[in-house]
């Protein structure tokens, strides 16, 4: 039996409502074979983060070097990183084994819902300086798009941050980089409207979705972006991947699975 692969970067989520183990599941349900990186420990639970234990570079290191010295890898995604350190790390490795052209996306996990304890402060520079310019794709939440782009919107901006934020004012310079972002919506106050941006001259790409009442949002952004990948890998474009991946999304998302008193994760079963 032949499967795709797709090789996962990211921090470990013992509830598997985020990180490592719920990519594992998007890549599994959507006919991927996940090989995994982990590049932080958490303890998580219902409550939220706990803390957070970065590995140290050489684990990081030898991690990837196992992997990327005998497979080849068409798509790679990346997510929580936790520290300029292990970021730094994960460029070298990334730069000396890249062949040609894999699709690299990187799911920032810096200011997530939950996730104020998840990454260092001065990690959004570093993946802007050192990291951007090996991504196919970024895929920033609101809050991430303004820290990473060093964008400041207006008061009228900030305050309805509705689906016609994106203005000349809100879109990025695109001097240094030649990765498109998609501008996620899940903190719009109306849709859950994603924007893809691929560069000044285009006009960004709307992806509309309507908000549905989620009981259970945690690990929206995980389960987008390793669905895009999945799609990408089985050979979709990029836009419709990310139209898939929505509608992967969406799906599990109505009909969550019950964990706990107050918890639930987005279902993967199809
Ligand atoms: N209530 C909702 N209804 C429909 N779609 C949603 C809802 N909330 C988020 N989404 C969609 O989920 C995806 C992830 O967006 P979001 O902005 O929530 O990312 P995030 O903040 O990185 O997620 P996370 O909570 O995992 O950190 C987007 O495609 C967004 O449109
Ligand atoms: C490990 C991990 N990655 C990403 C997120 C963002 O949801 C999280 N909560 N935990």
């Amino acid at each position: 039996m032949e499967k795709p692969k797709l090789l996962i970067i990211a921090g470990s989520d013992p509830t598997s409502g985020a990180g490592i183990q719920s990519d594992c599941l998007t890549a599994f349900s959507l006919g991927v074979y996940p090989m995994t990186v982990t590049t932080s420990v958490t303890s998580q639970n219902d409550l939220g983060v706990i803390d957070r234990f970065d590995l140290p570079s050489e684990v990081i290191a030898s991690q990837l070097e196992g992997l990327l010295s005998r497979f080849r890898f068409d798509a790679i995604k990346i997510g929580m990183i936790g520290s300029v350190t292990s970021l730094n790390t994960i460029v070298e490795c990334l730069t000396q084994y890249k062949h040609s052209h894999p699709f690299i996306l990187l799911d920032p996990v810096l200011k997530a819902s939950n996730a104020a304890s998840l990454s260092e402060q001065a990690l959004g520079k570093a993946i802007r300086q050192n990291l951007m310019p090996l991504l196919s794709l970024i895929t920033p939440n609101l809050d991430e798009y303004e820290a990473l782009f060093d964008i400041v919107p207006s008061e009228d901006q900030k305050n309805r941050r509705s689906q016609d934020y994106l203005s000349k004012q809100t879109l990025p310079s695109f001097e240094n980089y030649n990765c498109a972002i998609l501008l996620k919506g899940g903190h719009f106050t109306d849709e859950a409207t994603d924007f893809l941006i691929k560069s000044q001259n285009d006009r960004p790409l709307k992806f509309s979705g309507s908000r549905i009442e989620a009981p259970f949002s945690h690990g929206t952004g995980c389960t987008l972006s390793t669905a895009i990948c999945a799609y990408i890998l089985r050979g979709e474009s990029l836009e419709e991947a990310i139209r898939k991946a929505k509608a992967y999304l969406l799906s599990g998302l109505t009909n969550p699975v019950h964990l706990g008193d107050n918890y639930g994760a987005i279902n993967k079963w199809r």
